[in-house]
């Protein structure tokens, strides 16, 4: 019985660190890797909560059946079927035969539509229990966090709510589990990023889910991905509050797409009169270099947003326009934007931008800057405007 891990004396983490994934969802960089986070309750019926990505499906039987011993697992909770989470469950099936998988009917769908599987269900409802023993599980329905069958399972004797994908983060577990063993300063960057790629979109959802759960005496948040918080969990309540709320800080983040470096140099200029301005929190981000994953997440942050692009092809510099459609679907928020840039003959990269704004109902704090091929000195009070009006609205 090795490598054993517990977060109570009988719950047990059985999750995996996953270091090969370059991409989440194909999409999402992982510099840090990524846990898929699964638990185990002993009882006199044993509970699984959720499963992990079907990669790590070999390891992940070999923990559960360390810890089992030879015991049967009566239930698996599935609070979410994302693949990096349902991947094992037809393998759990296959080990343990007579196991019953419990989740609501928008489960079952998907459970069907990917998986085939239609055996061994046990439906419940919102707020429905179930004892195993000593312990007594609560079901809470929080749909669109971030999927349609999105629930999560309250253990009402130890206090410890199974979140699914709701506070969870990128980044593997190195050695330590819980939010007192880490630098939890080191993940909640992470968090936020993955809150803002994944999640951001929902905040409603997530508010509505947070008033559900608003009663419940929360000791432990065993969420599906980073750290599990036992000694402030009130903490990644917090930051899921103002992040789902849309609030930010003082700072101004500048995305620009350059070929030449004539757009940067605006970029350059911008940021050192917002210094002027006393702003510190400046974040000058190139959308061909950085991945727009890390410039959401710095939105996600800051109030102030300047987008820089040249015109590529009569139209925005393509990088950044990436990251508009993303943001686009993030439903981005409670920002106020500024937009310049460059163009040589005919135009079209600031003019498409300034499009993007209107049509998400965006707010500008002032006209944009547009230069032919290079800001020069004629040019720069136009810019220093820009950055005066930008480093005002960020500090209301
Ligand atoms: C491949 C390419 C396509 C371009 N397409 C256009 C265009 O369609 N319309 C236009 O006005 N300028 C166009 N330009 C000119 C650039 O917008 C201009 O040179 C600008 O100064 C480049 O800024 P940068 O150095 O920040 O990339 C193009 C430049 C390049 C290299």
């Amino acid at each position: 019985m090795d490598n054993i891990l517990n977060i109570t004396d009988s719950i047990y983490y059985v999750g995996l660190n996953d270091r090969d994934t370059h991409l989440f969802e194909n999409m999402w960089p992982l510099p840090k890797g990524v846990t898929y986070n699964s638990y185990l309750i002993k009882d006199e019926k044993n509970v699984l909560f959720d499963t992990v990505k079907a990669t790590k499906t070999h390891l992940f039987i070999e923990k559960i059946n360390n810890i089992l011993d030879g015991k049967k697992l009566d239930y698996l909770v599935i609070n979410h079927m994302e693949p990096d989470h349902s991947g094992s469950i037809s393998d759990i099936l296959r080990a343990y035969p007579d196991i019953k998988i419990i989740g609501n009917k928008k489960t079952f769908e998907f459970l069907k539509a990917l998986y085939g599987i239609e055996s061994n269900l046990y439906e419940i409802k919102d707020g429905d229990e179930i004892d195993l023993g000593k312990h007594k599980l609560k079901f809470y329905l929080t749909p669109m966090v971030h999927w349609p069958e999105t629930m999560m399972t309250f253990e009402e004797t130890e206090k410890i709510l199974f979140a699914g994908d709701a506070f969870g983060g990128f980044g593997t577990l190195d050695g330590g589990v819980f939010d007192d063993e880490v630098d939890i300063e080191y993940y909640e960057n992470e968090i936020r990023r993955y809150y803002s790629n994944i999640v951001g979109k929902f905040g409603p959802m997530v508010q509505r889910a947070m008033k559900k759960l608003s009663g419940l005496d929360i000791k432990i948040i065993a969420s599906t991905h980073g750290p599990v918080w036992r000694t402030n969990p009130g903490r990644i309540i917090s930051l899921y509050d103002k992040w789902s709320k849309y609030e930010t800080e003082e700072g101004v983040v500048i995305a620009y797409g350059s070929m030449y470096g004539n757009t940067e140099k605006m970029a350059d200029y911008i940021a050192r009169c917002l210094s002027d301005e006393g702003i510190k929190n400046i974040r000058v981000m190139n959308s061909s270099e950085v991945h727009e994953s890390f410039i959401i997440n710095e939105i996600w942050r800051f109030k102030g947003v300047l987008f820089g692009t040249n015109t590529y092809n009569n139209g925005i510099f393509p990088r950044m326009e990436n990251l508009l459609i993303n943001l686009e679907h993030k439903g981005i928020k409670n920002r106020v934007f500024g937009v310049f840039g460059t163009y040589g003959w005919s135009g079209g990269g600031v003019k498409g931008i300034v499009e993007y704004i209107k049509k998400n109902k965006w707010e500008m704090v002032c006209d944009p800057v547009e230069v032919q091929f290079s800001a020069h000195e004629e040019h720069y009070e136009k810019l220093r405007n820009l950055a005066k009006e930008m480093a005002k609205r960020v500090k209301e």
